[in-house]
């Protein structure tokens, strides 16, 4: 078997490993491959938790499960080290930077700042600036035997078809590093929008020029680089449906499952490239495995994407998440989950008008009544703007060839393209995203699968009150109308004196049958 044997003994190094996709890395590496030496992760210390307590409760994780049960001491495979990847030089100790100097074969860089709304200087600290550091640190490591990045695919989103190469960047990174390096925030911010062209943030920008700072380096170390699109929750593995956070369209799914969102800009019939995190993740090792032993003599990239190979659409996307929010419905949904896609933006500012800041307007109202803060309105904004920096991805299309990854399918023995598959031909959508919806009320918001009679109960009484309001709001415009015009005076009398004679007549003609 290629892949386990060649991690196995290894000592590998990741950067982002308390992530999303860190985590899952770190989870397949312990699984499949058992005989891995150590896992050297890089950790800040966060919102009041040492390195080592953010590592010991992410190893309590339920992503774990599977991993504990086969080995309860896992955990002494992996070393913690700390590091702030915005300082110089990592503020990785002297010690540690030797240690890893000296025993390192294999790095994944996974960690970066993933925000849309990130100013620049920072994104550029972060994914730029510190992927610099680690490479500076990489090359001091005479074992070191395959370097992987991961970008994005969005990351020439400027493009409409990409293909596996490193585009020119945007702008030579140590330039900018050098000029942004002496203004202060509010020049960078007022410059952002000239700098970052045709690109919707700062994160695609930053990540184009972070392949760029990459491929610099690939003449000294062999690297790889890794480009998938919109990552969701896990297919297959450790279990299907596995997603820890609101990221892209998790946070969609669920404020539509929870009725608050009603309506999105995106195109119905673009392609919806959404990859599962753990076919990204065999997709990694396996491009570990294959840049190590091959060699190959300049970076490859390697485009994780679904939309060339086995399409689906934002529009069926939006049909399977109604349908399982329907049979599998959230706790306490504000309304009855009902959210449709248009392309059209007048038609958007109608529903949002209609289905999200009326009904936030009413609640607010009741809350102010019964004496609680509002506080939908706020929801709603927060809500509008999230999406807003979405629908840049949701509204169009791309092209990405993906020879690379068919390359180093063929590569991998059968064995191999088992347990570490990333064959997305295979992948049955609305399976999956049945299980990605049920995994984001599991494991995103921990709701019980048992309090489904309970939550369907709740969308019973939404429609009650939904029903009783309809009537009452019809019944009061009728009034209203009723009181101003002769007009609607006589078609209310000739209404009630039709169905008047309606029922005398079945009256009668049950009187007579029987
Ligand atoms: C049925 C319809 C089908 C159609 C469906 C179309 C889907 C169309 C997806 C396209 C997706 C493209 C993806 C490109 C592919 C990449 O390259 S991957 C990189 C993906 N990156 C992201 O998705 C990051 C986007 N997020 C952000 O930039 C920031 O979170 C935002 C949106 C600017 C919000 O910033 P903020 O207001 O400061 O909020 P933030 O601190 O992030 O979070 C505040 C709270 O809101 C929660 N939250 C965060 N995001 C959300 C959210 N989206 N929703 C709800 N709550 C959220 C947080 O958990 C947090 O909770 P608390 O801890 O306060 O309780
Ligand atoms: N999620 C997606 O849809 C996609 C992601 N990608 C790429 O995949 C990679 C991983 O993304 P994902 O797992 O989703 O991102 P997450 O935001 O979940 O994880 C980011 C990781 O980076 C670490 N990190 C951030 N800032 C620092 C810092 N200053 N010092 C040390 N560590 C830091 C975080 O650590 P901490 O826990 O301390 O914050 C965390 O472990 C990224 O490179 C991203 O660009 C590409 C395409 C799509």
């Amino acid at each position: 078997l290629l892949s386990p044997r060649y991690y196995s003994g290894k000592n590998v190094l990741i950067t982002g490993a308390t992530g999303f996709m860190g985590k899952v890395l770190v989870e397949k590496l312990l699984r499949s491959c058992p005989n891995v030496r150590s896992l050297y992760v890089l950790v800040r210390p966060k919102a009041g938790q040492s390195m080592q307590e953010r590592v010991k409760d992410m190893m309590k994780c339920k992503l774990f499960d599977r991993v504990r049960e086969d080995d309860p001491d896992f955990y002494q495979k992996i070393v913690p080290i700390s590091s702030e990847l915005t300082q110089p030089g990592l503020a990785i100790s002297p010690q540690d930077a030797q240690k890893l100097a000296s025993c390192i074969n294999v790095v994944f860089h996974c960690a970066a700042t993933i925000r849309f709304d990130e100013p620049l200087k920072h994104a550029l600290q972060l994914n730029v600036i510190a992927t610099q550091q680690l490479l500076t640190l990489a090359l001091q490591m005479p074992n070191l035997e395959a370097f992987i990045h991961v970008s994005t695919a969005y990351a020439n989103c400027n493009r409409r078809q990409i293909d596996e190469v490193i585009y020119p960047p945007p702008v030579e990174p140590k330039k900018l590093i050098d000029s942004l390096e002496w203004m202060d925030d509010s020049i960078v911010r007022d410059i952002t929008p000239r700098l970052i062209g045709d690109r919707p943030n700062t994160y695609t920008y930053t990540k184009a020029l972070a392949e760029c700072v990459v491929q610099q380096a690939s003449s000294k170390i062999n690297i790889g680089i890794i480009r998938p699109s919109i990552v969701g929750a896990s297919w297959q593995e450790p279990f299907p449906g596995w997603i820890d956070n609101f990221n892209g369209p998790s946070g969609v799914f669920i404020a539509a499952g929870k009725g608050i969102l009603r309506t999105m800009r995106a195109n119905n019939d673009a392609v919806a490239d959404l990859i599962p995190v753990d076919v990204v993740i065999n997709l990694t090792l396996a491009a570990g495995w294959y840049t190590a032993v091959q060699k190959p003599k300049t970076a490859l990239v390697y485009n994780c994407t679904t939309g060339g190979i086995n399409p689906f659409h934002w529009g069926e996307i939006e049909h399977h998440v109604m349908s399982t929010f329907k049979r599998n419905p959230l706790e306490q949904a504000f309304r009855r989950p009902n959210a449709n896609i248009t392309s059209n933006y007048l038609i958007n500012q109608y529903w949002i008008l209609v289905s999200h800041k009326f009904p936030a307007l009413i609640y607010d109202l009741f809350l102010r009544l019964s004496g609680q803060k509002p506080q939908m309105m706020r929801i709603f904004n927060r809500l509008h703007k999230a999406i807003g920096l979405l629908e840049y991805f949701s509204s169009q299309e791309w092209e990405w060839n993906s020879e690379n990854v068919t390359m180093l399918m063929g590569q991998l023995s059968p064995e191999d393209r088992k347990n570490f598959n990333f064959d997305v031909r295979q992948l049955n959508w609305p399976e999956y995203i049945e299980n990605y919806c049920i995994g984001t009320k599991k494991y995103v918001l921990n709701e019980d699968m048992s309090d489904i009679p309970a939550a369907r109960q709740h969308l019973r009484k939404l429609r009650n009150i939904r029903y009783t309001f309809n009537t009452v709001l019809l019944v009061f415009i009728w009034r209203v109308f009723i009181a101003r015009s002769q007009m609607a005076r006589n078609i209310w009398y000739f209404v009630v004196s039709l169905c008047f004679k309606f029922l005398s007549y079945f009256r009668a003609s049950s009187t007579l049958t029987n």
